[in-house]
């Protein structure tokens, strides 16, 4: 990516210093402190460094460049020029203003230009920007813009369907309550039936 990437789009936000794993695990130590409960009982002597191991996996993204996932394209897809839809890709990401997950799924449709892109790698994109803290809106606008950007598509929709557990286990306590987001480019920002068409397959009636 170049000097015109718009930030949320480069590799990190910015250079990251993170503190030692220990620093980590002494962290939680405090939070199982603040929970009410005891750090030192047996049960929950491992936690912290398990938290910590969990952490890594859970915001792995960080250390994902989502451009070099996009980076092969196959230019023999036969003159294939119509539409490619992957739906129900599942996601777990964490939102930002609570550490609580959000899960859901994610529908990824484009129209190729000089190519496509392996059907694993949409996931793969998936992944490298759920897994940071994350709004659901800005995670559906970066995995579009990705798309946009890496392939030179003709279009890019992206659907997600999400339940935050910061609304259903906390606060309101709402449990079932699906948040859907969706951004377009090209093609389907300018054509209201080909989004039409979009929404129609990625709610599987087509
Ligand atoms: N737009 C948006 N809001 C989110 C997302 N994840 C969590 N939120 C909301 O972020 C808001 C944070 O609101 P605050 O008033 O600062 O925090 P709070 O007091 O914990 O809010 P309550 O959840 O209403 O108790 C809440 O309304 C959450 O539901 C997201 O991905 N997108
Ligand atoms: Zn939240």
């Amino acid at each position: 990516m170049d000097a015109k990437t718009p930030p949320h789009l480069k590799y990190a936000p910015r250079p990251l210093e993170r503190p030692s794993a220990a620093e980590a695990e002494a962290a939680v130590r405090t939070l199982i402190a603040y929970a009410g409960d005891d750090p030192d009982r047996e049960g929950l002597i491992e936690t912290p460094a398990r938290v910590t191991k969990a952490f890594r996996e859970f915001y792995a993204g960080y250390e994902e460049d989502p451009a070099a996932i996009l980076d092969r394209v196959f230019d023999e897809a036969g003159g294939y020029d119509d539409l490619v839809l992957l739906r129900d890709i599942p996601f777990h990401s964490h939102c930002e203003h609570h550490m609580v997950p959000f899960i859901g799924k994610a529908h990824i449709a484009y129209y190729p230009k000089d190519g496509v892109v392996g059907l694993s790698k949409l996931a793969r994109l998936v992944d490298a920007y759920a897994r940071r803290l994350q709004m659901q809106e800005r995670l559906t606008q970066q995995i579009a813009d990705a798309i946009q950007q890496g392939l030179d598509a003709r279009g890019v929709a992206v659907m997600l369907e999400a339940e935050h557990h910061c609304v259903s286990m906390r606060g309101t306590r709402k449990a079932g309550v699906s948040t859907v987001t969706t951004a377009f480019t090209g093609l389907f920002k300018a054509d209201r039936d080909e989004r039409a068409r979009f929404i129609a397959l990625a709610e599987g009636r087509r």
